[in-house]
């Protein structure tokens, strides 16, 4: 079996879970933060630091892959692991969403999607088969799904027969998987806000016994309380003993409303896309280092932060780096943006441990200043 989930505790106040998932390439507990590797490399991480600073699992995707350097090279390599020298797990995206995301002219067919490559203008065509074909070339313990994520908001009548092809979708992945005992498949559970049509979509896909899920067409530009709504009615249609990965969450708030429903996986491409431009994730919310106020601080980005960075550089130095855009200023606000959100999510694994998530939200909300109107 490729993918185990172990579930460990369920808290008593809320919907949240504590677990432990387990791929050829190790384990880790879960609620879990995952970062973002687009293009083989958690941008400016090494493979050590990101080991050193408990990230366990990263995630990578088969449509950039597939275009730059392309899947061929990587399988002669031995595989995404070797190539990029990452002896944790890896799990991809589908390229589906990245298709609607990143390139215009694109048509949808039964067959699967016709788009223009977003860097060089040549048709390209990407189909479950296909996504399939390349994240088993990839070698990543986790594959999703080939999906459409509808944009938001969509008409009821297109969403519908979205998610009913999406789940046709699902079972030609399911049919053209080559690796089933080295490489688990993830069904992404679609439906917009439309009760109904995410109880059909997780229907279809529990019925397929997958072993994982994912909740995906969220954090696509919808209100915070809508995809909580659609979180709250969703994450408990899926299996109690597999994984929950919701797609595309990240921001601190979030993920813990996340767990508190259920969830177990989070993406986000923001603590590393934020650092690029100088913005740290502290414990009193977000400081944007290269403001003139820092020049003369010499204490670090966070004081309660024992990381690498706050353990040896100061505001100012950093600001300093950023500024005249300096290399190692990014990979300092990187590694602490990264390292806060791994920390967090030990802090809310410890929290359902202790039954006390609910209280540890408010104090966590209260202090990072998510409660200011
Ligand atoms: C930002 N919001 C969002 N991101 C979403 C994503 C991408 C998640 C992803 C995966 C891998 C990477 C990698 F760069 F690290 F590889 C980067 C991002 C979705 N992906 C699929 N397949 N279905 C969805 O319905 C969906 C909804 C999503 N909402």
């Amino acid at each position: 079996m490729a993918i185990k989930y172990e579930l460990i505790k369920e808290d008593k106040q809320t919907g949240a879970r504590l677990g432990r998932v387990t791929t050829p390439h190790g384990s880790f507990e879960t609620p879990v933060f995952m970062p973002v590797g687009t293009l083989a490399t958690v941008k400016t991480m090494s493979p050590e630091e990101l080991k050193e600073m408990g990230a366990n699992i990263i995630l990578s995707n088969t449509y950039h892959l597939w275009l730059r350097p392309g899947e061929d090279i990587i399988k002669e390599a031995g595989g995404l692991h070797s190539f990029m020298n990452w002896d944790g797990s890896i799990l991809t995206d589908s390229g589906g969403f990245q298709v609607f995301s990143l390139s215009d002219m694109r048509d949808i067919t039964e067959e699967g999607v016709h788009f223009r490559n977003h860097l060089s203008g040549e048709k390209l065509f990407l189909s479950p088969e296909k996504a399939m074909e390349i994240q088993n070339a990839l070698g990543s313990d986790i594959m999703m799904a080939f999906d459409e994520c509808p944009p938001y908001p969509a008409e009821y009548d297109y969403m519908k027969a979205s998610v009913e092809r999406t789940s046709r979708w699902a079972e030609k992945c399911l049919r053209a998987h080559k690796r089933p005992d080295e490489q688990g498949l993830f069904g992404i559970v679609q439906g917009g806000e439309y009760e109904d049509l995410r109880r059909q979509s997780a229907k279809d896909l529990v019925s397929l016994d997958l072993p994982g899920y994912a909740i995906g067409g969220l954090s696509v530009g919808e209100p915070k309380h809508v995809m909580n709504e659609v979180l709250s009615y969703t994450a408990p249609l899926l299996p109690k003993n597999k994984p929950r990965y919701l797609m595309g969450v990240g921001s601190p708030d979030s993920l813990i409303d996340g767990v508190i429903r259920g969830v177990d996986m989070f993406d986000c491409v923001l603590p590393t896309r934020i650092a690029r431009n100088g913005t740290c994730m502290t414990s009193n919310g977000r400081l944007v280092v290269r403001n003139a106020k820092f020049a003369r601080d010499f204490s670090p980005i966070d004081e309660h932060c024992d990381c690498y960075t706050c353990r040896n550089y100061s505001r100012a130095y950093i600001r300093h780096l950023v500024k005249t855009n300096e290399t190692f200023g990014f990979r300092l606000t990187t590694y602490h943006n990264l390292y806060f959100l791994v920390k967090l999510m030990g802090q809310v694994r410890q929290a359902i441990k202790d039954d006390c998530l609910g209280d540890f939200r408010e104090q966590f909300f209260e202090q990072y200043g998510f409660n200011k109107p």
